[in-house]
């Protein structure tokens, strides 16, 4: 089975990054610095949707939206930093790998930073199929891009928001939803298949859908 993965939140915690990055472009700007809470919420909908909401929190205006987001992706195909894997990531998708299964990722980060952060991790080997935000005309929660990931095979969606949530079902396919990301909704206003806090769980939780 295939099984398709998000990223930020899901994979790897990547707010910290997220946010220095952001907190340099406000600083430019002469405005307050992002808390890592406002950063969670403002992750989900892809780069320029960060940007719109960091914007309206700052009092930027929608003239600045270009520039911003040119500055955002020119630091974020280099920022590593900051960037960590959740526990048990790596052995999980070994295991999962031995189990006979195919990897891919589908996220709503632009595709730049998300193979120079995998490659960063040594992960990009990991994965057969790499879906980014920009990848496609449309992003999540349109189900296409989870689609492309999938080409055709059965799978199942681990992700860590709502946003993932609405993905998996309009694409018809199982939510394994990782509750330690950073969704914006109550975790019982999530609908799943399964949920999970620890990525020693997740080969147990697949072979149930396998
Ligand atoms: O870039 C974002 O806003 C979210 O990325 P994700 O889809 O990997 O959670
Ligand atoms: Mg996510």
């Amino acid at each position: 089975m295939r099984i398709v993965f998000d990223l930020d939140g899901t994979l790897i915690d990547s707010a910290p990054e997220i946010r220095g990055i952001a907190n340099a472009l406000l600083a430019e700007e002469a405005r307050a610095p992002l808390t890592l809470e406002e950063t969670k919420g403002f992750i989900g909908n892809g780069a320029p949707a960060f940007i719109a909401r960091m914007r309206a929190a700052r009092d930027l205006p929608q003239a600045a939206q270009d520039r911003l987001l040119h500055g955002f992706e020119a630091r974020y195909e280099t920022a590593f930093g900051l960037t960590t894997l959740y526990p048990g990531v790596r052995a999980a998708l070994e295991a999962l790998r031995r189990e006979g299964h195919v990897l891919a990722i589908c996220t709503n980060k632009p595709i730049g930073p998300t193979l120079a952060v995998l490659a960063h991790l040594g992960l990009e080997p990991s994965f057969d199929t790499v879906i980014g935000g920009d990848s496609l005309p449309v992003r999540k929660p349109d189900p296409a891009p989870l689609w492309a990931a999938m080409k055709g095979e059965p799978a199942v969606y681990v992700g860590d928001s709502e946003v993932d949530a609405e993905t998996a079902a309009r694409a018809g396919v199982p939510f394994l939803f990782f509750t330690e990301g950073y969704c914006h909704l109550p975790r019982e206003e999530i609908t799943a298949a399964a949920m999970f806090s620890d990525f020693e769980d997740l080969p147990q939780l697949v072979s149930a859908f396998a």
